[in-house]
């Protein structure tokens, strides 16, 4: 792999300190409250994702445009960020219309394509970041990005149906109140029955293959127990508050150790144990965008039909916008797993 190539030991001890041990002990600390049967006010459990605004979330995106050309080792010029632009221009907008035009379909899309992009972040941390041997073949690793994505986008429908459907309606009813009814299948017992099953039996024949694989028995034990460890978490914390703290401290931390790892300045830190200075870089890179991207989610405000006028709508045009910014930034993600050779033997 190449971000392994570069990598010193240190500097790779760094970041799966600041990484891996984050996301499990926040997954752990909230998994076991609602095991017990704890129970948070809804609004306080949108928090998170309000959060995310600002921590982590957003942020993770507002360096697309330096990260291709530092995954390929050049310093970006303006003719590689221009390209970033246009690509972002053209992708969101005109996903952002198609929300306009057909917003039942358009958040399909975005369950699929975030189902997809974490999933894909996961594969990239198992194999850069955990030294993953057992996905030898381009079939396991593409089994192992629908079990991982599976986890926040499939797990919360087979566990929390109602709240489910209350984002979905959420989101499409700041375009037309009405258009859930064309999802509304989705929610049936019967089909959300036959994806458990189906779901289930990847999951355990995914982890199965994989076991007869590895070689080194340390990484498949670390993305057994990530699997199983975030079913029971998509299975018991509530969905807004669960995939809120996944998407700050699971997904986008994971990615932006993937972006400290392709910036010289930040590795020079990392290798000298100061992860606080490598953070501070990124913050550093990510806050012009991260504003910019206020400025547009105002213009998606204005924009509307229905505007918001609460939490969970306000929260509802949040992830509309961040639906719209996903979609190019998978592409800026898929096109760095090249160069990075996440999919190669
Ligand atoms: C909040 C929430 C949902 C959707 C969240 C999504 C789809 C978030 C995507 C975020 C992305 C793509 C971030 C960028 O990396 C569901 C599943 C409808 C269920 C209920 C709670
Ligand atoms: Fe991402």
């Amino acid at each position: 792999m190449g971000v392994t190539d570069r990598l010193a030991a240190p500097a790779r001890e760094t970041i799966r300190r600041t990484v891996f041990l984050p996301s499990w002990v926040a997954s752990a600390a909230l998994a076991v409250p609602f095991l017990a049967g704890l129970s948070v006010p809804p609004t306080l459990q949108y928090v998170p994702l309000v959060a995310s605004v600002l921590v982590l979330g957003l942020p993770h995106g507002a360096v697309d445009h330096l990260a291709v050309a530092r995954s390929r080792g050049e310093r970006p010029d303006w003719r590689a960020i221009a390209r970033v632009f246009a690509l972002y221009g053209l992708v969101g907008g005109a996903y952002a219309v198609g929300w306009f035009l057909t917003p039942a379909a358009a958040f399909v899309l975005f369950i699929a394509v975030t189902w997809f992009h974490w999933g894909q972040g996961d594969l990239y941390a198992l194999r850069a970041l955990a030294d993953a041997d057992h996905l030898r073949s381009v079939p396991q690793r593409a089994a192992t990005v629908i079990v991982r994505g599976g986890l926040p986008m499939l797990v919360p429908l087979l566990a929390f149906p109602g709240w489910y459907r209350r984002v979905a309606v959420d989101l499409v009813a700041l375009f037309a109140p009405g258009a859930v009814a064309a999802i509304e299948w989705a929610f049936r017992a019967d089909v959300r029955a036959a994806l458990a099953v189906a779901y289930g039996a990847l999951v355990v024949g995914t982890l199965a293959v994989g076991y007869a694989r590895a070689e080194n028995p340390a990484p498949w034990r670390l993305d057994a127990a990530e699997t199983l460890g975030l079913t029971a978490y998509f299975a018991v914390v509530p969905p807004v508050l669960a995939i809120g703290v996944y998407f700050c401290l699971w997904h986008s931390l994971r990615h932006v150790a993937r972006l400290l790892l392709v910036d010289d300045d930040a590795v020079a830190a990392l290798r000298g144990r100061d992860p606080t200075a490598a953070f501070t870089q990124f913050a550093r890179d990510a806050l012009p965008l991260t504003v910019a991207s206020l400025g547009l989610l105002a213009g998606l405000y204005v924009l509307v039909p229905n505007p918001p006028a609460t939490v969970p709508e306000w929260v509802a045009l949040y992830l509309v916008f961040i639906a719209v910014v996903t979609l190019p930034h998978v592409v800026v993600v898929t096109v760095m797993d090249r160069t990075q050779r996440v999919w190669a033997y």
